[in-house]
C-alpha cells in the first residue's frame, strides 16, 4: 500500500502553514478583500494565499526575466510574480474578461508594477500563438480555462527557454483528475493534461499537493 505522508490539511494547519510564508504585501491583501466583496461567486478563482508568495519565489529562484501567465482574473498572481521580476523584467498576462481585469490593472498601479505588466484581452490560445516562435520564455503560469491547457502547453513548450518553468495550477481539480467516473468537464479535461505533461519528453515535471495541486515542468 502506498505510503501517505502528508497530514490531513486541517483549517488549524493551514493557518499554521500560512503563519510560517512570507504574509501578503498590503496591496496583494487589499486585492484579495476587494476580489471578495466585488466578485464573491467569482473569488474561488483567485490563487490561493499560499501561491501567491510561491509564485514570486519562483521567479526570484529561476531568476526569469520574461513571464507568461495564461488567466489573470483580478491580477493577484500577476501582481505576485511581477513584484519579484528583475529591474527589466517583464510579464504578459492574458485574459478574456474586461471586467475582472480592469481590477486588476488597479492593483497593479497601486503596487507600482503596472509598468512592467501588459496585458492582452484575447483568448488566450490567439495570444500564444501570436507571440514569437523563438525560445523566449523563462516561466509561465497557467491558470485559465481547464480545457485549453494542453494547447496553451503545446504553444509554450517550443517558445520556453532551455530550463524554463511552467507552472500548472488546478492539477487534481478538486481531486476529479484522478476520479474515473468524471468524464467530462473540467476534471476531465485535467486528467488528459496531466497525462499529456507526463508523457512530454521535453520537460521534467513534478507534481505537488499544493493548493488544488501544482505541477511544475522545466525544459530539459
Ligand atoms: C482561475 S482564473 C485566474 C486567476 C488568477 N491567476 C489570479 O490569481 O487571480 C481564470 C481566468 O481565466 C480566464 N479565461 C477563461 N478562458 C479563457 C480563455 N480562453 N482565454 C483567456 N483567458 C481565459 C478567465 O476570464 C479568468 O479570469
Amino acid at each position: 500500500m502506498t505510503e501517505i505522508k502528508s497530514p490531513p490539511l486541517t483549517p488549524e494547519l493551514y493557518d499554521y502553514v500560512l503563519a510560517h510564508n512570507p504574509p501578503l504585501d498590503p496591496v496583494q491583501s487589499a486585492l484579495v478583500e476587494s476580489t471578495h466583496a466585488l466578485f464573491p461567486g467569482d473569488a474561488i478563482k483567485q490563487v490561493a494565499r499560499e501561491q501567491a508568495p510561491l509564485l514570486a519565489f519562483l521567479v526570484r529562484l529561476t531568476g526569469a526575466r520574461r513571464v507568461v501567465e495564461v488567466g489573470t482574473f483580478t491580477g493577484l498572481s500577476a501582481l505576485a510574480m511581477a513584484q519579484a521580476l528583475p529591474p527589466g523584467g517583464s510579464l504578459l498576462t492574458l485574459d478574456v474578461s474586461q471586467e475582472w481585469t480592469a481590477h486588476a490593472r488597479e492593483a497593479w498601479a497601486k503596487a507600482g508594477v503596472a509598468d512592467r505588466i501588459e496585458l492582452r484581452i484575447a483568448p488566450a490560445l490567439d495570444s500564444l500563438r501570436a507571440l514569437p516562435a523563438e525560445p523566449h520564455i523563462d516561466l509561465a503560469f497557467l491558470d485559465a480555462n481547464k480545457d485549453g491547457y494542453v494547447d496553451y502547453w503545446e504553444e509554450i513548450v517550443p517558445r520556453l527557454r532551455p530550463g524554463g518553468l511552467i507552472v500548472a495550477d488546478n492539477v487534481l481539480f478538486a481531486g476529479q483528475a484522478a476520479d474515473p467516473t468524471v468524464t467530462d468537464g473540467p476534471g476531465a479535461a485535467m486528467r488528459v493534461f496531466n497525462a499529456h505533461v507526463a508523457a512530454d519528453r521535453r520537460m521534467e515535471s513534478v507534481m505537488l499537493t499544493v493548493a488544488d495541486g501544482l505541477t511544475l515542468a522545466r525544459k530539459v
